[in-house]
């Protein structure tokens, strides 16, 4: 099987060359900035546990234009979501009609962006990245989070994951199949709403975590969520440890219990960041929009509030432009849920 990564950033870099190392042919599409690191460093691929792969800089094959799409078989779709639209255009144009197009983006709308634009002629499948991957510059991408991709069952995923599995180079980038891949992602989407808290907060994902504050915004948000999605018919898959139902009680436990316990369970390393903590250290646009923002979106659609969701989406507007864009824990946690109704049961 011929994969194409299209979009190789951190996501698509860190994935695919895994699955390169573990002897899948992969061939990369990305912008000239990664092109050019790559061709003079390679990639080097580590992990939490002390994992690691090299491939040579020849053994990379990394393109910028989407012409090389078009001996792909699966094509992996690792653009941020404002990307999407541009990135079926570039699909439809260059890649063989019939290749599967499996998304490994962040969010529940992509896979319906694609559907929209690549109608008939290509078949798009969702999958999601349950870790995190940091871009270290020199051709490294480090997974600081652990777990496994998740992707919608397929004749092709059940072989790409076989092949994954069967090479123990590959094992950072293995592959869990599911049939229920939009409960699946709207299980992602809830873990995910604590992305904007810690770009917001400025530190690492562990430094974050470690804050009872900043978990009460984000165990409010996913309560809030919760309750929009029950509206709406939608149950929402149990993404790693804990049931999504209890996700916000374990959130917002004390200090003692959630540093104790979860942070000792959920391999998180000093490196980790969310991706979103990226786009507003580099003054890139954010995915708010198609995290926090669908939840106020669905909201609305079922003419009800979404307010602490709400209240974070404009807090990381502000970011994007570069106001305000650093909050404590304290004053996150009085700014977004003094007032709140779902506040009491955190704190206020
Ligand atoms: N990083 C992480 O830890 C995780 C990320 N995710 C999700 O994975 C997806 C990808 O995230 P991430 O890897 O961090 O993003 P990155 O920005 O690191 O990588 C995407 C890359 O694709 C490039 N790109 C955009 N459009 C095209 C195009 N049409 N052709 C070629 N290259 C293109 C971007 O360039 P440019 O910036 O110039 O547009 C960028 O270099 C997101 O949906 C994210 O939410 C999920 C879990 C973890
Ligand atoms: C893995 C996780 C949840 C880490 O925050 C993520 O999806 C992201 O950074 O976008």
């Amino acid at each position: 099987m011929n994969v194409a990564i299209l979009g190789a950033g951190s996501v698509g870099c860190f994935v695919g060359g895994a699955w390169a190392a573990a002897g899948v042919a992969v061939r990369f599409v990305g912008r000239p900035r990664i092109a050019e690191e790559v061709a003079a460093e390679g990639l080097t691929l580590t992990d939490f546990s002390g994992w690691q792969a090299r491939l040579a800089p020849d053994a990379v094959d990394f393109g910028t234009r989407p012409a090389a799409l078009a001996g792909a078989d699966l094509i992996v779709l690792a653009v941020k979501s404002h990307g999407t639209a541009e990135a079926a255009k570039e699909i439809a144009r260059h890649a063989r009609k019939g290749a599967l197009v499996l998304s490994l983006q962040n969010g529940v709308s992509n896979v319906e962006t694609l559907r929209a634009a690549l109608k008939d002629r290509f078949e798009v499948i969702q999958g999601i990245v349950p870790f995190n991957v940091a871009h270290l510059g020199h051709g490294r991408f480090h997974k600081g989070v652990a777990g496994d991709l998740i992707v919608q069952e397929h004749a092709a995923t059940r072989a790409l994951a076989a092949a994954v599995a069967r090479a123990p180079e590959g094992a950072p980038a293995r592959l869990r199949l599911a049939d229920d891949m939009p409960a699946v992602a709207w299980g992602k989407l809830l873990i995910n709403l604590n992305n904007a808290v810690n770009a917001l907060s400025g530190r690492s994902l562990l430094e974050q975590l470690k804050q009872r504050d900043y978990r009460r915004v984000v165990a409010a948000s996913i309560v809030e969520a919760l309750d929009v999605l029950a509206a709406a018919g939608i149950a929402p898959a149990q993404i790693g440890p804990i049931p999504p139902k209890l996700l916000p009680h374990a959130i917002a436990a004390p200090n003692l219990v959630f540093n104790n316990l979860f942070l000792k369970v959920q391999k998180i390393d000093a490196k980790a960041r969310s991706s979103m903590a990226d786009d507003i250290r580099a003054g890139r646009p954010t995915e708010i929009d198609f995290l926090n923002g669908e939840v106020v979106r669905l909201a609305q659609r079922l003419k009800r509030k979404a307010p602490v969701n709400a209240a974070i989406v404009d807090l990381v507007k502000q970011a994007e432009l570069g106001i305000e864009h650093l909050w404590s824990p304290e004053d996150l946690r009085a700014h977004v849920l003094q007032g709140h109704k779902v506040a009491p049961v955190f704190g206020y």
